[in-house]
């Protein structure tokens, strides 16, 4: 990707009148439509500068390859990511040292854990439990008399579920207001935004107590599993304080919960807009059902039981009959994710912009590259209609030069794909969390769709359809870290189908 400079190649600059603030204003009041407005401007490549960062800002498929699949170490992601640690954990000491320790030493791990070949081993107890706090919720939403909100139930169940399986049987404790309201705070603290702090800053007093205290206890030996074990470890080598290490863990957990849980928000409202694509994914999924079993068979009625079915294998809905379900997954990924993966230039470098075309950007040492994801995922050149959500757009064969899978790829070998996508990043910093998010989705969808009876509280029709009063789905927030927020909630009914337990 990478050659000697020649004059007269630097791409276009974005104004600016402020110094060291340069842009910054406009960026960070909504980050996605100044990135889109600059791309509509300037084109894939334009620069700016950011707080004293001079940014390179990329959106080609090319340009974002190159920086996310970079082998030989010239873009350095650690010093970005230090100031979302600390908007998470609060913590103003050692920070450089705890994002060496988050990145260097707890992603691997996260990584191994989570890969394709070892993750059963958290999924198998993490099913069992989300089925649990499943039906406990639909049991307190007074079998659909009372609105419940979409995103409680996919936040709370799973947050419960996660911390069970990765905390162990003796934390009980239910974390997700204090959790939901720290998140809610995140891009105002990453970017210094003024906002009513005091109540966040609560809920993440708490959250630090009650880690630290859980903390003690695994480092006096409560049974742990094996992701914990290595966390402990990996704190104890490297002698950290205690309010460091529930800072760390906060982090930690955080980045667990809150993609995937708006991710998870976004495809359900989707759905419940969609009576027809309800309809389709119930169908997919009653067929995998009637191949697991003999539920449904034949003349008899479709009495399908999903949660028994996933309790005898938790991954049950991994196999190639849900390609509509993998489509709807890829494709909320796709138009929600809001990343933009920055990364530290540690020598001159030329990138390639766009390989066909022969254009590349120089780049310079000390300077920052941002790979704007959405700038592809947008892009009507890759993807038709792009602003839209299209259920089957990732259903292998309708695209003829096929798709790239959901799980990503951490390869830099040339793709046959028509259609770009980084929704989990790339390459070495891939995430390492794409395999259990993606079940996660999955999972709680499915449940949803089959075996929950979901409607909008706000429409007289007690199934999944459009309302008229609150369009579904909501706006999007102009100000989020990662993954879109949605302005509001969705006020949804719950019954369990047939009434089942
Ligand atoms: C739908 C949900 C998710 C989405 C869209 C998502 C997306 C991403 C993206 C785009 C990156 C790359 C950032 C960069 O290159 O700078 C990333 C990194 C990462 N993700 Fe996720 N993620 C999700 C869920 C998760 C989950 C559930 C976990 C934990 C189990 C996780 C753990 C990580 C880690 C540890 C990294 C950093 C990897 C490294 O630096 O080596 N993610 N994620």
């Amino acid at each position: 990707h990478f050659r000697r400079p020649r004059a007269g190649e630097y791409p276009p600059v974005v104004p600016s009148f402020l110094p060291y603030i340069g842009t910054g204003i406009q960026y960070v009041r909504n980050p996605s439509e100044f990135l889109g407005s600059c791309l509509n401007e300037y084109g894939p490549v334009f620069k700016m500068l950011i707080g004293g960062r001079q940014l390179t800002v990329i959106s080609s498929p090319d340009g974002i390859a190159a920086i996310l699949r970079d082998q030989h170490n010239i873009f350095k992601s650690d010093s970005i990511q230090i100031e979302l640690t600390q908007a998470i954990a609060g913590l103003q000491e050692n920070l450089p040292r705890l994002q060496e320790i988050l990145h260097h030493q707890l992603a691997p791990i996260v990584g191994r854990t989570f890969a394709k070949t070892s993750i059963r081993k958290f999924t198998t107890v993490y099913v069992e439990r989300l089925l649990q706090e499943m039906s406990m919720f639909v049991a307190r939403s007074e079998k659909g008399t009372k609105a419940v909100s979409l995103m409680e139930i996919g936040g709370r169940c799973r947050l419960a579920a996660l911390c069970h399986t990765l905390f162990g049987a003796s934390f009980t404790d239910d974390i997700y207001d204090d959790m939901n309201c720290l998140d809610e705070s995140i891009y105002s603290r990453l970017h210094m935004v003024p906002f009513n702090w005091r109540r966040s800053a609560e809920a993440r007093k708490r959250l630090i107590i009650r880690f630290s205290t859980y903390i003690a206890q695994a480092e006096e030996g409560i049974a742990l599993g094996d992701l914990m074990t290595s966390t402990v470890d990996i704190f104890r080598a490297n002698k950290l304080g205690p309010g460091e290490k529930a800072g760390v863990l906060l982090v930690f957990l955080w980045g667990m919960y809150a993609n995937t849980t708006h991710m998870t928000f976004w495809a359900l409202t989707e759905i419940l807009a969609d009576e027809k694509l309800a309809a389709q994914l119930r169908a997919e999924i009653d067929d995998v059902l009637h191949t697991h079993g003999d539920i449904g068979r034949g003349d008899a009625p479709c009495v399908t039981d999903l949660p028994a079915l996933l309790r005898a294998d938790a991954h049950a809905l991994d196999g190639p009959g849900l390609s509509l379900l993998d489509s709807v997954i890829q494709e909320t990924i796709r138009l929600r994710v809001i990343a933009t993966p920055s990364r530290l230039v540690s020598c001159d470098t030329e990138l390639v912009v766009d390989a066909g075309a022969g254009r590349r950007v120089m780049v310079r040492k000390g300077e920052y590259v941002m790979a704007h994801l959405m700038g592809t995922h947008w892009d009507a050149r890759w993807y038709e209609q792009p602003d839209r959500f299209v259920p089957d757009r990732f259903v292998a064969g309708r695209y003829a030069s096929g798709v790239e899978t959901v799980d990503g790829d951490n390869s830099t070998r040339q793709k046959r794909t028509k259609l770009p996508f980084f929704g989990w990043g790339g390459g070495r910093d891939i995430c390492k969390g794409r395999h259990l998010a993606a079940y996660e989705m999955k999972l709680l969808i499915a449940l949803c769709v089959h075996h929950l009876h979901i409607s909008h509280a706000d429409s007289d029709k007690h199934e999944f359809g459009p309302s008229l009063t609150d369009p579904l789905p909501p706006r999007a927030k102009k100000q989020s870290v990662g993954v879109q927020q949605a302005e509001h909630d969705v006020m949804v009914r719950l019954n369990l189908v047939g009434g089942g337990s």
